[in-house]
């Protein structure tokens, strides 16, 4: 079994194509991961992912350890064997689900207490908690219990905030237990505060990870300042380990955010799209509740392999969604994540090549095509 390591196989400016190997395979980057937040892609069979070339897929740990519970998962044989997927699964350390739901919950120094979304029962989530849950889906990658402060804040919230999530990596990694094939990420915070993110980057360091997440951006501040988070983190964090910019995004969110060195994303934007009639394609978005669909007989994409696509016109989408049929979501979230796919695969091919500049002057003047 390979020990967990990443290779950056190419460079085009500050963007990698590469390599990382872990116990449960190898995955190309950059790399899309489809959410599976209750160990379900919404609206996929796991035969539909694999199809669209999909190479890791996410969990949360605040939602399975609800529901049905990490020990239930465990006795299943792990997290892989629950939900028919072999590959690499990262899972998500639950304390941003838990300010996210705005379950009622309590934070402290050394935690957060929290009632369940779902039947309202009280639990607790701790660095040492949230690791061992993780252990017991048996995810490849383990995320670092951290706290996602909303912005804007005040400087010294979001300093307070981060120097908690530092206090945390270290109690992270203190119960993280090493196996081959298998990492944790440290993740940064600081919110768009330069001084913060530096110091950040350096307690990460110092204590030591597989691979390091971009935290605390994508919850509102916006493209402009998130990529200038970017520009001024990315160059400091280390070269030979993979980064991962959490909840990101859109297809030019992962355009530009590869240009600035960023290696793995994750969003729920193309399911949630899916489910609501929202096609990504080459050429922008398009709703197909929208009734000039109604007898288009063009497939969403012509160059989509996807069933949507191979086997079925705009019109139908158009009809199925009007009819609130559920096949609907899922012919269209399948599409959605087979876009995904082919557009990591685009970028990683035009940096091997040298012309990931040239493919994102193309890519962007196609999504501001008029509707097509
Ligand atoms: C399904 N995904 C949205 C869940 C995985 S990514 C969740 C997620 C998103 C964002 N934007 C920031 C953070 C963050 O700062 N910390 C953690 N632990 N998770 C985060
Ligand atoms: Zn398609």
């Amino acid at each position: 079994m390979s020990r967990f390591h990443w290779i950056c196989e190419s460079t085009d400016g500050a963007a990698r194509a590469g390599m990382l190997h872990t116990a449960h395979g190898p995955v190309a980057t950059p790399t899309f991961m489809p959410v599976g937040t209750v160990g379900t892609v919404k609206a996929m069979t796991m035969d539909a992912v694999r199809s669209t070339g999909a190479g890791i897929v996410l969990g949360n740990t605040y939602h399975l350890m609800l529901r049905p519970g990490a020990e239930r998962i465990r006795a299943q044989g792990g997290l892989h064997r629950f939900m028919d997927w072999s590959g690499p699964i990262l899972t998500d350390s639950g304390g941003f689900q838990v300010m996210s739901l705005g379950a009622l919950r309590k934070l402290d120094q050394d935690g957060v207490t929290f009632r369940s979304h779902i039947d309202g029962s009280y639990h607790r989530l701790t660095p040492e908690s949230s690791t061992d849950i993780q252990h017991a889906l048996d995810a490849t990658i383990t995320m670092c219990f951290d706290e996602c402060p909303a912005l804007p804040a005040p400087p010294e919230t979001i300093a307070a905030s981060m120097r908690m999530s530092m206090r945390w990596a270290a109690r992270s990694r203190e119960a993280f237990v090493q196996r081959t094939g298998y990492g944790q990420f440290g993740i940064v915070q600081g919110g768009t505060e330069q001084d913060l993110r530096t110091e950040s980057v350096k307690a990460l360091t110092d204590i030591g990870f597989e691979g390091y997440a971009i935290g605390g951006l994508a919850v509102g501040e916006g493209q402009e300042l998130m990529f200038a988070t970017l520009d001024t983190t990315v160059p400091i964090m280390p070269q030979n380990a993979p980064r991962y910019l959490m909840g990101v995004g859109t297809p030019d969110d992962l355009l530009g955010s590869v240009q600035r060195g960023v290696d793995m994303f994750d969003c729920v934007m193309p399911t949630r799209a899916g489910r609501t009639a929202r096609a990504y394609t080459e050429r922008g978005t398009l709703n197909l509740r929208n009734a000039r669909h109604a007898t288009d007989a063009r497939p969403i994409s012509p160059d989509c392999d996807c069933l949507a696509c191979s086997r079925h016109s705009r019109a139908y989408l158009h009809h199925l969604f009007r009819a609130n049929e559920i096949l609907g979501p899922m012919l269209l979230t399948w599409h959605n994540i087979a876009y995904y796919q082919r557009l990591m695969r685009q970028i990683r091919e035009a940096i091997i090549e040298g012309r990931l500049d040239e493919l994102a002057t193309t890519l962007r003047a196609n999504w501001a095509a008029e509707d097509w």
